[in-house]
């Protein structure tokens, strides 16, 4: 078994939505990002290298690499789950939580636990999709970004 954790978080803009965990979110906002922007993506896959100790996703997928500028977030999601199996491993379970004053998650859980499902190739049942605010504090609840943690355990395969 091992063990990763994630965090990531972008920068919201006026706009008329977002990507969150392959699934777009629209609303008032829009992300600033070199790729997409799916910071619940992106920090499932820190979560992930961490736990096979591949770096982070940074290091794979460089953001001042034009290669990767307005990229779909799914396309390096499929490509870091490949890299988990070829290390032997496959996802048990994964514990996520949206930090954000905006846009209200709940709504959207059903489609983002099916997506994410989906590209770590588990059952939904092994994706948990949690949403907090901070209660109007800080730079997430005065909505000026959006932050992901992430927790994820791995098995042999
Ligand atoms: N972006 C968000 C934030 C929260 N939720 C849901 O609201 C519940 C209450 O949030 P508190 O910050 O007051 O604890 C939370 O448990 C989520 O169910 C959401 O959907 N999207
Ligand atoms: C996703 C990548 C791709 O270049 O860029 P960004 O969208 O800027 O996202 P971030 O989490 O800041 O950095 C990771 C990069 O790998």
């Amino acid at each position: 078994m091992r063990i990763g954790q994630g965090f990531d978080v972008h920068q919201l803009i006026p706009g008329t939505g977002l990507p969150l965990g392959g699934v777009f979110i629209p609303c008032d906002y829009a992300v600033v990002a070199h790729s997409d922007g799916d910071v619940l993506l992106h920090a499932i896959m820190d979560a992930l290298l961490g736990a096979v100790a591949l770096g982070d996703i940074g290091a794979h997928f460089p953001d001042d690499d034009p290669a990767y500028a307005g990229c779909d977030s799914s396309d390096l999601m499929r490509r870091v789950i490949d890299l988990v199996a070829e290390h032997g491993y496959q996802v048990a379970n994964i514990d996520t939580c949206v930090i954000a004053q905006v846009p209200k998650v709940g709504p959207h859980r059903g489609a983002i636990q099916a997506r994410v499902a989906e590209l770590l190739k588990v059952e939904p049942n092994a994706v948990s999709i949690k949403a907090t605010t901070t209660e109007t504090l800080g730079f997430t609840g005065r909505k000026e970004g959006i932050a992901v943690q992430v927790s994820v355990l791995l098995e042999r395969c």
